[in-house]
């Protein structure tokens, strides 16, 4: 049997274990430093079994996945390089920044285990066992972080064994991984926290702002609701390049403004332009529990009945439906819906079939 240790199974741990849980020859061991959370992780079924002795978690493993806030990696590692390994084990974080870590376990003596850093480009602003899925690195990218110490052959049994995530496995540099997680992932993080803060500042005085959020509000903000103790330490230990990332977000807020101020309006809608078309050439990930989403957004009349009708014609062309939102509606303009399917065919074949009813369809 081989043994996988998951070291806290909450969203990505959990997710993990539940990739690898009842594949032949595998038996997946949780570690919670809480016995309510090591229970909890049986009790849902993620883990074989669970424990909140780390060193009998990490007894004779096989593999061990370090699936803690960043800013517990370091200390975890070296406790577990403390404790008997079994010969040839790997050791592996999900941590969503490197270079701290690979620099801080690189002093550390492995003897016989191996240390591969490892971030899978996929999660969710939920927190938690509960939120854990077997698909949500289906499609994903998976940046593993070997360094030209790292045996070749404890890389590829690594890559053989998450490919039971169904992600694509990628090597990069630490430094180039923060670089780049920082301008993708970490800022925005931040700007979606601090624009629903003063949102929220200005709905004190006026309740007026939560009614009337919708859709554009909630998509560019859904990131905010993300766990604070995990993005505490992300930002903590990425702090360097996001503030530089910070400072120039600040620049590109400033030429904003300037154009706006000069009333441009051809460089407000060049902005627009030249942002949907990087947007629309960003690869797609075609399957997997959060982004199988194919979506399109359409205006309608805001008549009684016609999200049904709209429903109906598509169910009677067996064009199934996964979401079907109104963004927003009002009695004097028409509203906007946003239509969700879980194949790019079904999508293709409602956008036909809508404009056929003269409606206006943007996919996105
Ligand atoms: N959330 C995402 O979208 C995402 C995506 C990729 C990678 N990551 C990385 O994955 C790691 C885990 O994040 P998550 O989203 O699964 O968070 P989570 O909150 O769902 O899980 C965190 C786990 O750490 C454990 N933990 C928390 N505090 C602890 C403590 N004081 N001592 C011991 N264990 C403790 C929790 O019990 C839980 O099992 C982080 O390093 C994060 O950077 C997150
Ligand atoms: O989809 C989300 O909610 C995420 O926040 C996932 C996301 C990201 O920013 O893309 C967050 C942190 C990670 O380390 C990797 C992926």
């Amino acid at each position: 049997m081989t043994k996988i240790a998951i070291i806290g199974a909450g969203l990505i741990g959990g997710s993990l274990a539940l990739c690898f849980k009842g594949q032949p020859g595998l038996r997946v061991t949780g570690y919670s430093y809480r016995q309510e959370s090591a229970d909890k992780y049986v009790r849902l079924g993620v883990v074989d079994e669970a424990t909140t002795s780390l060193e009998e978690a990490v007894h004779g493993a096989d593999y061990i996945f370090l699936c803690v806030p960043v800013g517990m990696l370091t200390d975890y590692a070296q406790r577990i390089s403390l404790m008997p390994l079994k010969s040839g084990c790997i050791l592996t974080d999900v941590g969503s920044t490197k270079a701290g870590v690979a620099a801080a376990v690189s002093t550390i003596k492995w003897g016989d285990a191996v240390f591969i850093g490892g971030h899978p480009m996929a999660g969710s602003e939920r927190a938690g066992v509960e939120a854990a899925s077997a698909i949500l690195f289906e499609n994903a990218y998976y940046v593993l972080t070997p360094d030209e110490n790292t045996p070749p052959e404890a890389v590829d049994r690594l890559s053989y064994l998450l490919r039971l995530t169904r992600a694509k496995i990628v090597h990069m540099n630490p430094k180039e991984h923060d670089e780049i997680v920082g301008a993708i992932s970490h800022l925005p993080h931040l700007i979606a926290a601090a624009l629903v803060n003063q949102v929220s500042r200005y709905n004190e005085g006026n309740g007026g702002y939560a009614m009337l959020a919708a859709g554009g509000f909630r998509d560019i903000t859904r990131i905010a609701s993300s766990d604070p103790i995990v993005w505490r330490d992300i930002l903590l230990e990425n702090r360097v390049i996001v503030l530089r990332l910070l400072e120039e977000w600040g620049g590109e807020l400033n030429r904003l403004a300037d154009i706006l101020r000069s009333e441009d309006g051809e460089a407000i809608s060049g902005a627009f332009r030249s942002a949907g078309e990087f947007r629309s050439s960003l690869p797609e990930r075609r399957k997997g529990v959060l982004q199988s989403i194919y979506e399109c957004y359409m205006d309608v009349p805001d008549h009684p009945g016609i999200i049904g009708k709209i429903a109906t014609e598509l169910g009677n062309r067996n064009i199934s439906l996964s979401n079907l939102q109104i963004i927003e509606t009002r009695m004097d303009v028409p509203g906007v819906l946003r239509l969700s399917f879980r194949t790019q065919g079904d999508l293709d074949q409602a956008v036909e079939v809508l404009e056929a009813f003269n409606y206006v369809v943007r996919v996105t």
